[in-house]
């Protein structure tokens, strides 16, 4: 195995537009949608933009954890277990649905004269062996989520670990999740770890990303870059023309290696326990139980 390391080219940029999802809510959805259905072990990435009444009313999940990212505003979640919280701005919610929850996010009506409520929600699918868990909610407000700053660039460590900063988030399926702001003219040179599947997702201004010597893509906000394999690197600057921050995530997990069968917001390893899933939900059972009574205030 060779010391030196090796940088991540990026191998397909996609500009995510956007679509209609929930109850009126809009969507940009870079994986998951049809031309990119999935990429092991991340199955959809939305940036969302919300506002009241619109939301995402009472919905199922079962067999993969979704994690909710506030970029502005804030979202009210409850489930049929009555578990209830806002996620606030730049606060974290990473959901394990496991054997299966009923909830809604929906923006809170009052929120303060703030009318859109933006944020990413990625999904990322979990093992055979951990489809079916309890499920479980690990809620960080944004004034306790791990920061650092070093020359010009700042990172909020959402999964994983930076320069030593941790974050406390338990990840059932290996994954790191770094949300970086590159002041022009500063750049990072981030570690990956080899096998792991990563992309970039650009929020704001512009950027450069690969090899600064050899190959490298520019890319403006909404766009998904995913990053080739056979590198342990990731190279990215702020080319310091625009004067612009260049806000972007970046985000790797272990592939699971499974086959993957979705339907909507089920997602298991074969047809029949998909059709298992939907009789389930249908008839309140396996996880499903505190749905057949249970409508969120939201929607009520
Ligand atoms: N119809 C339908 C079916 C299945 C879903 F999971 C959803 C859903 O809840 C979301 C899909 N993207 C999202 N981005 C952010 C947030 Cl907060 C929620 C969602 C939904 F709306
Ligand atoms: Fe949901």
């Amino acid at each position: 195995k060779s010391s030196a390391t090796n940088t991540r080219l990026v191998v397909k940029k996609l500009f995510a537009r956007q679509q209609h999802e929930g109850f009126g809510a809009v969507v940009r959805r870079s994986i998951g949608r049809f031309e990119f259905r999935y990429f092991d072990p991340f199955l959809v990435l939305d940036e969302f933009s919300v506002s009241a009444p619109a939301g995402f009313p009472d919905h199922p999940h079962r067999g993969f954890e979704t994690v909710t990212y506030m970029l502005e505003g804030e979202i009210l979640h409850e489930d049929c277990e009555g578990h209830k919280g806002v996620i606030r701005e730049g606060g974290l919610q990473w959901m394990t649905a496991g054997k299966g929850i009923v909830h809604s996010e929906m923006p809170s009506s009052n929120s303060s004269g703030i009318t859109h409520n933006k944020g990413l929600q990625l999904w990322i699918n979990l093992s055979s062996r951990q489809k079916l868990v309890e499920p479980s909610y690990q809620e960080i407000e944004s004034k306790d989520i791990a920061e650092t700053e070093k020359d010009g660039v700042r990172v909020r460590v959402i999964a994983g670990e930076w320069n030593g900063v941790k974050s406390k988030i338990c990840t059932r399926t290996p994954t790191m999740y770094l949300d970086f702001t590159l002041s022009p003219g500063s750049r990072i040179s981030q570690p990956i770890p080899l096998h792991w599947n990563a992309f970039v997702y650009v929020l704001q201004g512009h950027g450069h990303f690969g090899d600064s010597k050899l190959q490298h893509s520019a890319a403006a906000a909404h766009h998904l870059l995913i990053l080739g394999l056979g590198g342990d690197m990731l190279e990215a600057w702020n080319g310091s023309d625009s004067g612009l921050p260049l806000r972007f995530i970046l985000v790797a997990g272990e592939p699971i290696g499974e086959p993957m069968v979705q339907f909507g917001p089920f997602v298991m390893n074969t047809q029949e326990e998909i059709d298992e899933t939907i009789d389930d939900f249908e008839n309140f059972r396996n996880g499903f139980e505190k749905a057949r009574h249970w409508k969120s205030q939201a929607a009520s």
